[in-house]
């Protein structure tokens, strides 16, 4: 490589291990290796920079010098070039005039003239300036998080709320609590936007196991499954299992399972052979079982959920999500015509009537005039009907489509201050206090005073203008602000058609904004033409019955548009958010020092998580950052390179053994660093199931620590006490942001999220501002200064960080499987950052990178080059990305039919159904098969 100047100083103790190689292949940047060695004896730097002659001889010289020889010490001088300066400086152990070797290297740099080119290695030289982004003027949406009401105010059993306040310390209710209760239990579909945090789980849980808990004769396991709750990941599956295992208590004849990716599938089987009243699960494992479990049946399932709405879709997951949908519907169809269930029906009905005495040893005395109330949600459990209930903390198109689709004339809640509202597709709009006098079915009691939610302001603001312009014109036949009205009237054909307004046509910009409105029709269609065994495109039939509709001032479906329109994002007014631009070289040094600021010199021990782009990032950045700062061998967890004996023989011969790229490193002349005592713990999607989970449980219950992790962690989970969101790289969205936040700030608690940016990031601040996110930006100079702590010797926090990033090299270094994972880790961050979609790409631009300034921001010392020809020959790279259980093929396609079977691309003036072309750079494989592409047919010649 003409362009790399290898410097290799000679040892003054040992002669360096004679070689059989030529010379002119050891000087092949690509090919060398590090090899720790307690005693120093050499050093290799790579820069790229034109070899002058002078330098070119001095070098050869140095090579062909007997290796015996001890050269002299000179004092550098003026005129001593760079190659000859470094040869005294490794010549003298590394230590020149007391300064380091990489200092002088730094000082040498800083004298000389900046040099051109995508190699440097000094830390503090030759990076760009930090710009200053002023701050906008942004006014972020808050939400009120606690209603200022009780538990006891609400006509749930008395044993729910006790259980609340023993079990789970819960006395007064969250807004979105307060609001969303009340409509679910009446039965109807209801669509829920809050904050995260915002005590979302509860919102549901609790008024479904409140009308569960009031069938009666009591239901019984074996009866199938009556709740089905679909979250995005194993994680989050299994916290909400847990809540409901909570909640149900003091029902002990309810019965709560969990399906989720990773477990043993007999051990699912038999437990759901035993029969479960109410089943969490990720979407995969649940279709999974629809196939291959006899025992999984949904002919009674009243009340699907899917939780994190927009994930679920986002990931992928959407045609497992339809199949859900699909089978459900099947399962109850068939019911319908099932002999043996119309009687067992009809037995059951009998049986409500004798109702009371058997169920006495588990229902007090006293109680028991709550136990017989009815809820409407009661009977939607004991009728054929499904309700539907999504939630999410942000929406999207998809999630429209889905209501489109799985839900009849829902509620849409959303409980962000000044939007405030409860948008009723039956009727018009209802700010919190309607809802809140007009539930006194629903609530015991109306004592309390009207100060929660806020009433809907009336500005300039689209959204409210829409609503409350189309609340003037109030709907005949619907009683304003009477639920328990509504819901018994909510799946009456007569009703609907009342409340389709008189107005105009729609307008054609309405008509191709309404994916509710076509997924609904699409759907309805579907299925009359299922009835008549009719199988055609119903496209064009769909266009035409939305084109031919009169403008429908559907509520919710406004409100929905409206909120997705918008796209404004909402976050806990607790969180502190700030942003610190920091120049690629100084990345890895800076987050060390955040870690040890926060999670070691806090003294009230700090928590903390860093989300990562890639799961070989954060296998990587783990290992090493708790190696350096702890200063314990890391065994490997979750070894990446346990491999075939054949791979690891390929891995070999790709790289050689050891003793043909060894390399001797010094420690830094500070005299080390202080080994910490700090928590690492990593979550990806790639872990096994079992350890994944061990570590979820352990970081949950963790007092203080710090989590590397991918966005797998990002969405629902709960941990307590986190008190630092980093986000190491840039999310894909403001939607991705809003959602890794929110692991911090929950409940009202106070919390921090820091957002690491490249200079040439900086202005995707901008873009948060513009879903009205405000951040602040901190001082980057500041951010280095944890480091003297762990390099007390350091003069200067400069010296502290390069200190602490030669350990780290030097770690990085210390093996080839150490080098190998390094690589990885670049290979993969270099892939994740070319594939930002399009909306943020013009602010996170993987033209503007120099990626010899992110090899070091990974401890690496090679040049992108040769990392990536190490790439390609690491047989770990070459295996197939993991595959989970999406992928679906066409055979499985055939089992597992989409329901309805969504478009995508442009069609009918219609963009549906675009999937993120992020899915193929995180751990998250959406596996769904590539768009069909329009092939033309070629007749054949007869
Ligand atoms: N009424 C309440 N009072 C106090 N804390 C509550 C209440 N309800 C729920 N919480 C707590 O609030 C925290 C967040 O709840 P939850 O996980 O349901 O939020 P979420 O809105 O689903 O968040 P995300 O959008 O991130 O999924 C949990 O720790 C939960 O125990």
């Amino acid at each position: 490589m003409d362009d790399l100047q290898m410097n290799i100083s000679v040892s003054t103790k040992k002669p360096i291990k004679k070689n059989n190689k030529p010379q002119s292949l050891q000087n092949n940047a690509s090919d060398y290796k590090f090899k720790p060695k307690s005693d120093f004896s050499g050093k290799i730097i790579a820069r790229k920079r034109t070899q002058n002659a002078v330098q070119k001889k001095i070098f050869v010289k140095n090579l062909e010098e007997p290796q015996n020889k001890i050269p002299k010490l000179t004092q550098p001088t003026k005129e001593d070039n760079l190659a000859s300066a470094l040869r005294d400086l490794s010549e003298n152990k590394g230590k020149f005039h007391g300064k380091n070797y990489q200092e002088i290297t730094d000082e040498i740099q800083i004298k000389q003239k900046p040099r051109s080119g995508p190699w440097i290695s000094s830390l503090f030289k030759n990076n760009p300036d930090v710009p200053k982004l002023g701050q906008k003027a942004v006014k972020p949406l808050v939400e009120k998080v606690f209603a200022g009401k009780s538990f006891s105010d609400l006509n749930i059993h008395p044993h729910s709320v006790a259980n609340l306040k023993q079990n789970l310390n819960l006395t007064e209710l969250m807004t979105v609590q307060q609001k969303a209760i009340s409509i679910i239990l009446e039965g109807r579909d209801v669509l829920i936007r809050s904050q995260t945090g915002s005590g979302k789980t509860l919102a549901y849980a609790l008024p479904v196991i409140e009308g569960l808990q009031a069938i009666r004769p009591k239901i019984n396991r074996h009866d199938g499954v009556r709740v089905l709750v679909v979250v995005p990941t194993r994680e989050l599956a299994v916290q909400t299992y847990e809540l409901f295992v909570k909640l149900v208590k003091p029902f002990i004849w309810l019965v709560p399972g969990l399906l989720s990716g990773g477990q043993k599938r007999k051990a699912e089987k038999a437990r759901l052979r035993k029969g479960l009243s109410i089943l969490v699960g990720t979407p995969g494992r649940i279709n999974d079982h629809l196939r291959h479990t006899h025992s999984l049946n949904f002919a009674k399932t009243g009340c699907l959920i899917l939780d994190e709405a927009d994930r679920l879709l986002d990931m992928g997951y959407e045609k497992d999500v339809a199949a859900i949908v699909k089978a459900i519907e099947d399962h109850k169809k068939a019911a319908t015509y099932d002999p043996l269930a119309l009687m067992k029906q009809t037995i059951n009905k009998k049986l409500i009537d004798n109702d009371d005495i058997k169920d006495q040893e588990l229902e007090p005395v006293e109680d028991q005039g709550e136990s017989n109330t009815e809820h409407p949600l009661t009977k939607v459990f004991l009728s054929k009907e499904r309700q539907t209930i999504l939630l999410s903390a942000t929406l999207t198109k998809a999630v429209e489509n889905l209501a489109g689709i799985t839900m009849q004339d829902p509620v849409f809640v959303d409980t962000s201050d000044g939007k405030s509202l409860v948008a009723d597709s039956l009727k018009n709009i209802k700010t919190t206090e309607d809802v809140q006098s007009n539930n006194q079915s629903t609530f015991k009691t109306k004592k309390q005073n009207d100060d929660t939610g806020s009433p809907i302001s009336i500005n300039n603001h689209s959204v409210k203008e829409g609503l409350v312009d189309s609340s003037k014109g109030k709907s005949p036949g619907v009683k304003d602000g009477n639920h328990s009205e509504l819901s018994s009237s909510s799946k009456n054909e007569s009703t609907i058609k009342n409340i389709k307004v008189t107005n105009t046509r729609r307008k054609s910009e309405s008509d191709s904004d309404s994916d509710y409105e076509y997924f609904k029709e699409q759907k309805k269609i579907e299925s009359e033409n299922a009835d008549e065994g009719i199988n055609v495109d119903n496209a064009m039939k769909v266009e035409e019955k939305i084109n031919n509709k009169p403008e429908s001032e559907n509520i919710f479906v406004q409100a929905i548009k409206s909120a997705i329109v918008e796209d404004e994002l909402i976050l806990p007014a607790t969180v502190n958010q700030t942003f610190l631009v920091v120049p690629m070289k100084l990345r890895l040094v800076t987050l060390c020092s955040l870690i040890v600021e926060h999670c070691v010199l806090n003294k009230k021990g700090g928590k903390m998580i860093v989300f990562m782009a890639t799961l070989e990032m954060v296998d990587y950045h783990t290992e090493l950052i708790e190696t350096v700062l702890t200063g314990k061998e890391v065994k490997k967890k979750n070894d990446p390179n346990k491999t075939s004996n054949a791979k690891k023989k390929k891995l070999e011969k790709s790289e050689g053994s050891d003793s043909e790229f060894e390399m001797d490193y010094e420690s830094p002349a500070e005299g080390g660093l202080l080994p910490l005592d700090l928590d690492v713990f990593s979550l990806h999607g790639s872990m096994p199931h079992e350890q994944r989970i061990e570590v979820f449980k352990q970081f949950r219950s963790a007092k203080r620590g710090l989590l590397f992790c991918t966005d797998v962690a990002a969405r629902g989970l709960d941990l307590p006490k986190v008190d630092l969101v980093l986000q190491y790289c840039a999310p894909t969205s403001a939607t991705d942001y809003v959602h890794r936040v929110g692991r911090t700030g929950r409940a009202a608690q106070v919390g921090a999220a820091v957002l690491f940016l490249l200079p040439s990031e900086a202005e995707f601040v901008r873009h948060l501002e513009q879903k009205r996110i405000r951040l602040r930006q901190s001082d980057e100079s500041r951010a280095l200064d944890a480091l003297q702590t762990v390099v007390p010797s350091a003069p200067t926090r400069q010296r502290a960080a390069i200190a602490v990033q030669s350990k780290l090299e030097y770690t990085a270094h210390g093996s080839k499987e150490w080098l190998a994972r390094a690589s990885r880790a670049f290979t993969s961050w270099v892939r994740f950052y070319s594939c930002y979609p399009r909306e943020v790409r013009m602010w996170l631009d993987a033209r503007l990178l120099h990626l010899g300034h992110a090899a070091k921001a990974f401890a690496l010392r090679e040049t992108p080059a040769a990392l990536a020809r190490r790439a390609r020959s690491d047989p770990n790279l070459q295996k197939e990305r993991p595959n989970n259980r999406l992928t679906m093929h066409d055979e499985e396609e055939k089992k597992r039919p989409g329901f309805p079977k969504m478009k995508v691309g442009v069609f009918a003036h219609k963009i549906v159904n675009k999937q993120s072309s992020m899915h193929t750079a995180s751990e998250f494989d959406s596996g769904l098969p590539p768009v069909d592409t329009y092939t033309r047919k070629v007749k054949k010649n007869k």
